[in-house]
């Protein structure tokens, strides 16, 4: 049958009728048809591959001939001015094709490419069109930008920006300075604070009032895990209202005169875009009207708060929490994901300590983590480390050497609130068995709604307890997959499940810890598969030294505390970033 042109233009636009075309120059490809359909933009090039136009000597030139590009992936279109669009790659090795080049009024179209061997990295493309009437390409930049309508309303608009000019190798500014321009091009306000000192992003998240938050979109950390912690700190220090973890009796009469406990289901399921849809959220973290947004009238800045999210530019030392959601360590990639408004619900760990040693008194200081609190190793490293910031990334290394050979343990009682066996797991299709699930984007175990586990209500709940010598605890909230951890602490942890996993190292010999550390920096390693090691996937757990004084470790930042009770809030914060595709 014969073929005509508009049969070749369905074929390049998938079988789809396009809702506007035209024939345009696209640099470095030559003319093309390009059609903008209801989903997005393709392009086909004009008497293209049947003569081979663009292979030479089997050498493929310059961009595909025919592209799609999907609204969803574009974050910005801009009329340049009139210049040179080239017929073919000017920068590939066989030139012999290179066509002339034409002097044209241009629009570039700015989009998102991810990588083909690793589709978590993703580059800002940019398509340049050109045409020689100035009115075609303003039609097509006009007609682009309402079909963009549609997609912008869940894109930031407003940013605050703090910026750790010191992060990781001392590169914050030139990591903002990088991906700065990502942001204008896609039209977003932004007000950058460079921090002068540690400490002062907390203050402004905690001293900015309501009214003032509620300008921006979202709050942007450009430095590394501990950086945004400071600012996930100062953001739910004041706006969260939140009873304490829940905890054994004994642990509430060591505390005592504190009935502020939590001994409820800490999860309600409610959901996110309506009604049924919002995050899933704390009860007692809601405010006195039980409602989780704005109020109007008083413009408080209630917590949990969909709309406003908070994100990480990586530039820090280990940048685990822009792994774990983005599948990536890379600043224009988190950029990429800010400016197109993704979204993913993070689990919040809140750790009350108690007493800050044996012999103080009874004070109740609340802090918040995204990823981690670990003790023993955790705290020792963490505590070493900070001697030797001076080192960089490697001072990481260095400090868990001298840790690890010192080999020390310590003497603490731990509980974990008990949960159902296959709470958090997805059965397999025609199996009883639950099989474990990798957290990734579109994580059915995180957009789940379940209703939480009923033991944990009032009386029901059942404490599992341990006590002995400990070369370390750890909590991971999120998987914490880093550069030495590829698979994380626990690969299968999710980001908005709300549980936690408590991981308890027992006192053993240094060579057999040290088996257990090669398994955590082995890709597919098995970490927990030791005698020496307790797992417990939980919601909540408790724990007290035998010792004086003791350093736990939040998310990268020390934080010592002798006593203390812990607790998981499902989705608490909204994170610009849809989850690694790992
Ligand atoms: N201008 C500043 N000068 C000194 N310290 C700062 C400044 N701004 C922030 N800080 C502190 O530096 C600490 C560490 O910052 P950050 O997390 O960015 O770097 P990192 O420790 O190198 O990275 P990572 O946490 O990924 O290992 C933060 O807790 C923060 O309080």
């Amino acid at each position: 049958m014969e073929r005509n042109g508009d049969d070749s233009i369905r074929d390049a636009v998938g079988g789809q009728e396009p809702v506007l075309r035209s024939s345009l120059f696209l640099d470095h490809v030559g003319e093309v048809i390009l059609c903008l359909n209801s989903d997005g933009l393709s392009w086909k090039l004009v008497q293209s591959s049947d003569t081979d136009r663009n292979i030479c000597f089997r050498i493929k030139l310059g961009p595909p001939d025919a592209a799609d590009v999907k609204f969803s992936d574009i974050y910005a279109v801009e009329l340049i001015d009139q210049g040179v669009v080239h017929r073919s790659n000017p920068s590939s090795p066989a030139r012999c094709l290179l066509g002339p080049e034409w002097q044209m009024h241009r629009f570039i179209v700015h989009a998102v490419q991810r990588s083909k061997s690793q589709p978590s990295l993703w580059t800002a493309a940019m398509y340049n069109f050109g045409h020689k009437d100035p009115q075609t390409c303003q039609m097509w930049v006009d007609r682009i930008n309402a079909s963009l309508s549609r997609e912008m309303e869940d894109r930031p608009k407003n940013l605050l920006i703090f910026v750790h000019p010191m992060s990781g190798k001392g590169n914050g500014c030139q990591t903002w300075e990088t991906v700065a321009p990502i942001f204008s091009r896609a039209n977003v306000q932004t007000k950058v604070i460079v921090t002068e000192r540690a400490g002062h992003a907390f203050d402004v998240m905690r001293t900015t009032t309501d009214e003032e938050l509620r300008q921006y979109d979202g709050v942007l950390a450009v430095g590394g895990d501990g950086f945004f912690n400071e600012i996930l700190n100062g953001f739910l220090s004041t706006r969260l209202k939140a009873a304490y973890p829940p905890a054994p009796a004994d642990f509430v009469q060591s505390v005592g005169g504190y009935n502020d406990f939590s001994v409820d289901e800490p999860v309600a399921d409610t959901s996110s875009h309506d009604e049924d849809d919002s995050p899933l959220i704390p009860n007692n973290a809601l405010g006195a009207e039980g409602d989780s947004s704005y109020t109007d009238g008083d413009l408080k800045f209630l917590v949990p708060n969909e709309r406003f999210r908070l994100g990480i530019i990586p530039a820090g030392s280990t940048d685990a929490i822009v792994i774990c959601t983005t599948g990536a360590r890379d600043p224009i990639t988190s950029a990429l994901h800010i400016v197109l408004g993704k979204r993913v619900g993070l689990d919040i760990g809140q750790i009350v300590r108690w007493r800050i040693t044996s012999t103080s008194k009874v004070e109740p200081c609340a802090r918040y983590a995204a990823s981690f609190a670990g003790y023993g190793f955790y705290g020792d490293v963490i505590t070493e480390s900070e001697k030797y910031r001076w080192m960089g990334p490697k001072r990481y290394d260095y400090s868990g050497t001298k840790v690890f050979m010192r080999h020390r343990s310590y003497e603490a009682e731990i509980a974990c609130l008990e949960i159902k066996a296959q709470e958090g797991t997805i059965p397999s299709e025609g199996q009883k068995k639950c099989r474990r699930v990798i957290c990734r984007v579109d994580c059915k175990i995180c957009n789940a709604k379940t209703a939480g586990d009923p033991n944990v209500r009032g009386r029901e709940a059942n404490w599992l307890r341990s006590k002995g010598r400990y070369l370390s605890v750890g909590a991971a909230i999120m998987a914490n997959r880093n550069e030495r951890a590829p698979d994380g602490l626990v690969a299968d942890a999710h980001l908005g499940d709300g549980f936690l996993h408590l991981i308890l190292i027992k006192d053993c010999p240094r060579a057999l810890y040290l088996l257990h550390l090669l398994q955590l920096a082995k890709k597919d390693g098995n970490p927990l598969n030791f005698e020496f090691v307790e797992h417990h996937k939980t919601r909540a757990f408790t724990f007290k030294s035998s010792g004086n004084s003791s350093i736990w470790n939040l998310d990268g930042e020390p934080f010592p505390a002798h006593q203390l009770s812990a607790q998981v809030f499902r989705r608490l914060v909204s994170l610009f970033a849809s989850g690694p595709l790992v």
